[in-house]
């Protein structure tokens, strides 16, 4: 299970949103367009906002679950990869010269 990652859910949805299933959430949620879809991950942000606050550990693995797939349904409509959020990530992480200073540790 802890093979799972991101870019294997990201590749499911694309599939999904695209099969035409009418039993697939992720093709309904896909073609009623960005407002559902993003409405729909903020309700998800919120659920995992209060499981946080509340100190649900359970709950917020759950909704932090629910809020990613929904982020990327939503990554998906706008038609944006996840690879230019992990670029993005990787700029910033090489900016702040953390990586760097990390692998200088272990030498
Ligand atoms: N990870 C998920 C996932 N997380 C949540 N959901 C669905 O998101 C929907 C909304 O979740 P909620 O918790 O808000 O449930 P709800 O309150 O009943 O929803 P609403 O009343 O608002 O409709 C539910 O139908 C969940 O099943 C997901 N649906 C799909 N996936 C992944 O997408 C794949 C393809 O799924 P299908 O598109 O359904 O084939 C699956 O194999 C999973 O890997």
């Amino acid at each position: 299970m802890a093979g799972f990652s991101l870019s294997d859910l990201e590749r499911i949805i694309g599939e999904r949103a695209l099969s035409g299933d009418d039993s697939s959430w992720t093709a309904k949620l896909y073609r009623s367009g960005m407002e559902r879809a993003a409405k729909k991950m903020g309700e998800e942000a919120v659920e995992t906002v209060i499981a946080a606050v509340k100190g649900d550990d359970g709950a917020l693995v759950s909704e932090s679950a629910d809020l990613l797939y929904h982020w990327l349904v939503v990554m998906k409509v706008a038609g944006i990869p996840l690879s230019d959020v992990m670029t993005e990530l990787e700029r910033r992480t090489a900016q702040s010269g953390i990586a760097e200073k990390a692998s200088r540790k272990q030498d």
